[in-house]
């Protein structure tokens, strides 16, 4: 059960509200998915581990109690930021999702839970051209290669502000490849989190970032960055 998996990994107690916030997302989830392809996951305990727990794991690498503006770039069907948002109403979250069908199961989902949140339809990098130093935190799952989210999200945020990224078991890769787009970007890693998900459900590695001085002309527009990439 959700309860029991969320207090043994975060040590935190789901108040009855949330459990019922969840109960609702993992149904309206479900059943909109039948007729929507959003996620291959879809049995309750997979969706409690990989969806639910995978998405708050990241509130343990920095504290979420203050109404930071959060952006979620290419969420889906909401995560991380959903679940973020369930456990930290003080968040202001905004997603940027490219894909039309998931915006509009994010506004159904918006109506169903009654959550408040924004989401836009456009793509991230072009998204953050425009909102430019505008967030707290950006993070991105599953999104892609860690230099390339880098490029599409850190624009975004303020100085000072955080990047969250939850990667997989190709982490080291993925950072040794970043390692001038941390650089040009002006990026400081600040923590990093190993977590083995309950259920031989996959192994996470949750990276902390902190943006140190704002870099002019990124992003790049998209068919330059994946021609050349930091
Ligand atoms: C693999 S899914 C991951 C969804 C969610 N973050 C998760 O972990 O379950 C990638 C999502 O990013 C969206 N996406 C892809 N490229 C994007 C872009 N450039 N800007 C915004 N969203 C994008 C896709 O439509 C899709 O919903």
């Amino acid at each position: 059960m959700l309860k029991e998996i969320i207090l043994k990994h975060l040590n935190k107690e789901l108040s009855n509200q949330e459990v019922e916030l969840f109960d609702l997302y993992y149904e309206t989830l479900v059943s909109y998915n039948e007729h929507t392809n959003l996620t291959r996951i879809t049995s309750r305990q997979d969706a409690d581990i990989k969806h639910f727990l995978d998405s708050l794991l990241l509130s343990k690498l920095y504290p979420l109690d203050q109404p930071y503006r959060l952006c979620d770039m290419g969420a889906g069907a909401g995560f991380p930021s959903i679940p973020l948002l369930i456990c930290y109403p003080n968040l202001r979250v905004v997603i940027v999702e490219s894909q039309i069908k998931r915006v509009n199961f994010l506004l159904h989902l918006k109506k169903v839970l009654n959550l408040d949140f924004e989401v836009v339809h456009e793509r991230a990098e072009v998204y953050a051209q425009n909102h430019l130093e505008t967030f707290d935190i950006v993070t991105a799952r599953a999104l892609g290669e860690l230099r390339l989210i880098l490029e599409f999200g850190v624009p975004l945020l303020k100085v000072g502000g955080y990047f969250i990224a939850p990667k997989g078991s190709k982490y080291q890769e993925e950072l040794d490849q970043a390692k001038e787009a941390l650089r040009k970007l002006h990026m400081k890693q600040i923590s990093s989190m190993e977590v083995e998900l309950p259920d031989e459900s996959g192994f996470r590695m949750n990276l902390l970032f902190q943006k140190e001085k704002h870099a002019s002309g990124y992003p790049r527009p998209y068919a330059v960055m994946i021609k050349k990439p930091l």
